[in-house]
């Protein structure tokens, strides 16, 4: 067997399948839009009852509205438009495999503010945002639509790109698994790079604008947004913000480095992420709640505490990953692994193994926190995401030890908890 063939044949059969599988890749696919449904139509019912039986599902009625894909369409052409901008400065992706560096403009800030400057626009002209509350069900069918579509496109197109160019572990050679987790590692066309653009854009400005028409659709129907409602609109567009200020440090993560982009990204950027991370808005709607300021203070204490940690911790080590000899964190103690990396053992590092996903699970429970202790649906987020980040720790663990061997478990005895100190 020639290099290139034995090569494929362990990628067909010994790359490890993440998510379940085949099973899962079929599974999810089905479950995951649905669920999206499902949790809308939960928020937006009197009774918000995840456990109820039979489960709420928008009837066929409530799934289209034409007004919805033309909004969509036009959201995303705009921000494709917005990308495009020469503003900004231009930074260098990691090395891939080919020792060559993408180029990547980091102007989703400037994305962010021009968007806001044309929603304030069309608010002064009287557009009614808050019928973004009875849009949300054929929004996220459309952007499930077009995730399902983009994800085609994406396979298909796959098939052209040279073998250097596909994610590792999504090229194993069965077409359902491939699909949903994505063969091409950076899929271009020309200079436009289609999941950077997808991680952070379209998507994430798309859930600080859904928050907003919440935010006037509570006014509308009681006279002035509540303080909860306030609250999770501020926290939720920090966190937008705060990622968009910051899309530097996204060049660096696993989604950019690792994963292949398929039907679980495309789908997770652009339908999962603007539908269900702001449940907590669209339950305010129909289910306000009373917030005493002392309750409000200590609220906006955790989030501030989490913010802290997420932001400092992320930024060291793309600082450390950047340039190691950087004052602020040259004088950290690091260790040594075979690959010429060091690893960081001290500073918010030597914390835990991740204080970034702890800060970050602080800021989700903060976010729950404002819709009261009534319901279960406003928690859903807080679940969800410490499953999703307990899974992702356990993955970014398996690739670090493939990596750095006997340096990651010096590493680990070093620094025996996970995410949280003395729990896990
Ligand atoms: N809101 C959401 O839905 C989600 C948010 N997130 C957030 O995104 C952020 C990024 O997360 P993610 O991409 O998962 O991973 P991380 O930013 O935690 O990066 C993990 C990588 O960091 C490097 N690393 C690990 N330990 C050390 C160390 N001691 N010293 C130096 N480098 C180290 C390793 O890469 P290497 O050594 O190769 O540099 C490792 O693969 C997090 O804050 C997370 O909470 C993530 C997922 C979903
Ligand atoms: C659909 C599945 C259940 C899972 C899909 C997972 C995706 C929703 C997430 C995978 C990694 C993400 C990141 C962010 C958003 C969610 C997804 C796409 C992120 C952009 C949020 C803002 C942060 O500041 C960040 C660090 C930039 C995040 C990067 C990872």
């Amino acid at each position: 067997m020639g290099p290139k063939k034995a090569l494929k044949h362990r990628l067909s059969n010994d790359t490890e399948r993440e998510f379940g599988g085949t099973l899962g890749a079929v599974c999810i696919p089905v479950f995951l839009p649905l669920t999206v449904l499902f949790l809308i139509c939960v928020s937006q019912s009197p009774e918000a009852s995840v456990l109820q039986w039979p489960p709420c599902l928008p009837s066929a009625d409530q799934l289209w509205d034409p007004l919805a894909p033309i909004l969509l369409l036009g959201w995303i052409g705009l921000h494709v438009l917005l990308y495009l901008l020469p503003l900004g400065k231009v930074s260098d992706g990691l090395a891939l495999r080919d020792g060559s560096r993408l180029k990547y403009p980091i102007n989703g800030f400037h994305g962010l503010c021009i968007s806001a400057v044309l929603l304030s626009v069309l608010l002064g002209l009287g557009a009614p945002l808050g019928y973004l509350f009875e849009l949300l069900v054929p929004l996220a069918v459309s952007a499930i639509a077009v995730s399902f579509l983009s994800s085609v496109y994406l396979y298909v197109r796959s098939f052209w790109a040279p073998s250097h160019a596909l994610a590792l572990g999504g090229d194993t050679g069965n077409p359902l698994y491939d699909f949903f987790i994505g063969r091409e590692l950076n899929p271009r066309i020309g200079n436009f790079d289609l999941k950077y653009f997808c991680e952070l854009r379209p998507g994430l400005i798309g859930w600080g604008v859904i928050n907003l028409g919440m935010l006037m659709k509570e006014a509308e129907l009681r006279g002035s947004p509540s303080l909860s409602m306030i609250l999770v609109n501020c926290f939720q567009l920090l966190y937008v913000a705060d990622a968009l200020w910051n899309e530097e440090a996204v060049l660096t993560t696993m989604d950019i480095v690792h994963d292949g982009f398929g039907f679980m990204l495309v789908f997770g950027d652009l339908a999962w992420v603007p539908f269900t991370y702001g449940l907590q808005a669209s339950f305010l709607v129909v289910h306000p709640q009373s917030l005493s300021l002392l309750t409000a203070a200590a609220i906006v204490a955790l989030n501030g505490a989490g913010y802290y940690i997420f932001r400092k911790s992320n930024s060291q080590k793309n600082q450390f990953r950047r340039d190691p000899t950087h004052p602020s964190v040259s004088g950290l103690e690091t260790i040594a692994t075979a690959t010429g990396k060091r690893l960081l053992v001290s500073g918010w590092w030597g914390f835990v193994r991740h204080p970034n996903y702890l800060g970050d699970l602080l800021m989700a429970l903060a976010w729950s926190l404002p819709c009261g202790f009534s319901h279960l649906l406003p928690y859903f987020y807080v679940v969800y995401f410490t499953v999703l980040l307990v899974h992702r720790e356990a993955r970014d663990e398996r690739q670090c030890r493939a990596k750095y061997g006997l340096a990651w478990d010096a590493y680990c005895r070093r620094v025996p908890y996970r995410i949280f100190p003395y729990i896990y």
